[in-house]
Parts: C-alpha cells; structure tokens; sequence
C-alpha cells in the first residue's frame, strides 16, 4: 500500500533559505561583542529563525513515543518490559526525568502509546496511536509488517501536523520501550554498513555477557531479514519499533511544516535517521540534543551531518536531552532580540571585524 500522506509529506520539504540565514548573522555580527563570540548559540539562532520565519517560540512540545520490543524476550535489557507501560503511567502523573527537565524548559511533555504491551483503556492525557501490542522477535523475523510501519509514520506526522496547527514553534522527540536500543544500533549498523559490535552498547546497563549475546542477536537479526539501507521504510519495518516510526514521522512532518526539531538520545537519533535517509533535506531541520553514552550514537550524529549541543553522559531517553536542548535554542533567540548593537549602544568596534 503506497502512503499518499508520506509522499505529500516529502514532496513538502523544501531546503532552509540560505538568505535568510545570512541576514541574521549579519545582524548578529552587528552586536555587541567581537564576531562569533556566542559560538554555537549564534548557529542555532540563525538556523532557528531561517527555518521559522520566528525570533520567538511561542509554544514547546517533546514528544514521547512509547512501544514494546518481541525482541526483549531475548534478555538484551537490564530491565523487563513490563516497565514500559510502568512508566507510560509515570509521564502521565509528571513524576518521570522528562517531566521534570520539561518543566524546567518550559516545555509540555505529550505522551504517545505506539504500541506498547499493555491495555490502557481510556487513560486521560494518553496520545492512543497503539498499531500492535509489541512488535515481533527481529531475530526471528520482521519487526513489523510495511503497512505497519507507514502507520507509525503516518502517526508521526499527524502529530507534528497538529502541533504546527496548534503555534508549536518547537518539537522534541522522546523514546519510552525496554530493549529498544536493540533496534536502534540495528538500524545503525544497517544504515552506516557496519558490524554491530561498533555501534552496540550497554542500553539501560546490561553486563558483558548480555551484551555478547545482544550483539549476536542483531547480527541474526540482520542476516534473517535482511534490511536494505537504500529503502529506509524497509529498514523501519525489519528491524525497527513502533515508537522508533512515530519519531521519524514526526521529524518528517516538522521539517514539512517548517518546525525545527530537537532529536533527543539514541532512540530518537535511530528514528531521525530513517526520517533523513528517506529525503535530502530533512537533516537541516534537526538539532541534535546532545551525545548518548551509547557508542553508536556518534556514528549515526555524523551520518546525518549532527553535531550535538550537549555531551553530559546522559543515556535515559524520554525526551530528557532535548528538554535540555530547548533551553539553550531558546536562549539563542533571546540574545538575538535582546542584545544590542554597537551604534545602539555606543560602543566601539574592533579592528579585522
Ligand atoms: O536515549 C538514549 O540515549 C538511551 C540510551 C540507553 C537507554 N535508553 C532508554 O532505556 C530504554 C532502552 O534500553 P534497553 O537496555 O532496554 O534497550 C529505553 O526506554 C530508552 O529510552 C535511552
Ligand atoms: C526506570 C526506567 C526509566 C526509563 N526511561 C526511559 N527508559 C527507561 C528505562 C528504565 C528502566
């Protein structure tokens, strides 16, 4: 089944306007303090504005898809899946590290069943997007069927289509799934074409012989299904999550409606990548929130051309980096609209400026 609101959704991304880019530095170079000073800051101002159109954000949101793994069933987390759903009710209740690193951002935290193993009834506050309850084994098959993973696509990109409705100036992508960084260095390995033991780690703190037998189990997963990395919908399908789809939906449907979007830890880099492979241009709507511990982050943040805001050893997911991320995006802006130039100040200029 070919996906009309997938192909829309692609041919809408278009490249971020270079002019209005310049424009902004150029007023920037303008302030005072000798040119550049603001580093990075000054990057993620001028990308911000080029990509919005805004000097302000009205409206923050992380996303925090949730889903279960058939591949937890081969011990490759430190923890069982029901902790999935544990902390489904976590987020909700506000008690979690993203609601709390959220809260301090500025930001609200939408909560997304995407397909975890659990029957949450009407539960007040949950985004119900459930496809399946877990996906399948990926050492033994297809983590999911195509269709299924054009939903998970297509459900991300609604998202991001109702936050743009909505003034969402900002998105954030967040992960919530046990044995998830299992898919994650699968589709890192299949993508950057190497062996998962280079992109493999230590996800929620396994020890040496789970993560022997974890990257045996990718290896399998691998050769069994057989993913090829030229077809990114296929690589979602065989050895992806459900939560891993929704991320990459709603990084397509943010660069689409012309959202930037702030891409949290592994999990989510996993899903942004897929988003990136599958067009050109989506990578210039990405800021990367900072760098996992897990060793094949590094390698996908530098296949997508990300270099990450923030490297604090952090490897919780949820949304955590990004909440973080925000907060320095939007200090950005504030020194843009608020920093005055040297004729307004009366300050001099330096020499070579
Ligand atoms: O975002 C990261 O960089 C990250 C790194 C390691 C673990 N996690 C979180 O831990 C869970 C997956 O770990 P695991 O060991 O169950 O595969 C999942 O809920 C993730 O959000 C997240
Ligand atoms: C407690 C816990 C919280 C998490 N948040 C994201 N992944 C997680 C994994 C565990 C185990």
């Amino acid at each position: 089944m070919p996906s009309p609101t997938l192909a829309r959704t692609l041919a809408s991304i278009r490249p971020v306007d270079l002019d209005r880019m310049a424009a902004v530095q150029a007023r920037m170079d303008r302030q005072t303090k000798p040119r550049g000073s603001l580093g990075r800051l000054e990057e993620f101002a001028r990308r911000f504005v080029a990509i919005t159109g805004r000097e302000d954000i009205r409206r923050k949101e992380i996303y925090t898809f949730a889903g279960d793994h058939g591949v937890a069933a081969e011990g490759v987390s430190a923890f069982p899946p029901e902790v999935t759903p544990q902390m489904v009710y976590n987020f909700l209740a506000g008690g979690a590290g993203v609601n709390a690193l959220a809260r301090h951002a500025g930001a609200e935290v939408r909560v997304v069943d995407m397909g975890v193993d659990h029957d949450f009834g009407e539960l007040p506050g949950l985004i119900h997007r459930k496809i399946a309850r877990g996906t399948a084994n990926l050492r033994r098959g297809p983590a999911m069927t195509r269709d299924q993973a054009i939903e998970a696509l297509e459900a991300g990109i609604a998202l991001a289509n109702a936050a743009a409705d909505a003034g969402v100036d900002l998105l954030g992508t967040g992960d919530m799934g046990i044995a998830n960084t299992t898919p994650s260095a699968a589709i890192a390995a299949v993508f950057s074409g190497l062996p998962p033991t280079q992109v493999t780690h230590r996800g929620t703190g396994i020890d040496d012989q789970s993560l022997l037998r974890k990257i045996a189990v990718i290896e399998e997963g691998i050769a069994i299904n057989a993913p090829n990395p030229q077809n990114p919908l296929d690589v979602l399908a065989k050895v992806g999550g459900f939560e891993i789809g929704g991320i990459a939906g709603l990084v397509l449907g943010g660069a689409a409606r012309s959202i930037p979007v702030v891409v949290d830890g592994f999990i989510s880099t996993a899903g942004a990548l897929i988003a990136c492979e599958m067009h050109p241009q989506v990578r210039e709507y990405i800021f990367a929130a900072h760098r996992s511990v897990e060793v094949g982050h590094a390698v996908m943040l530098e296949r997508m051309a990300q270099q990450p805001i923030l490297d604090l050893q952090m490897r919780l997911g949820e949304g955590t980096g990004a909440a973080l991320a925000m907060s320095l995006i939007e200090a950005a802006l504030r020194g843009l609209r608020e920093i005055q130039t040297f004729d307004q100040a009366g300050v001099t200029q330096g020499r070579d400026q």
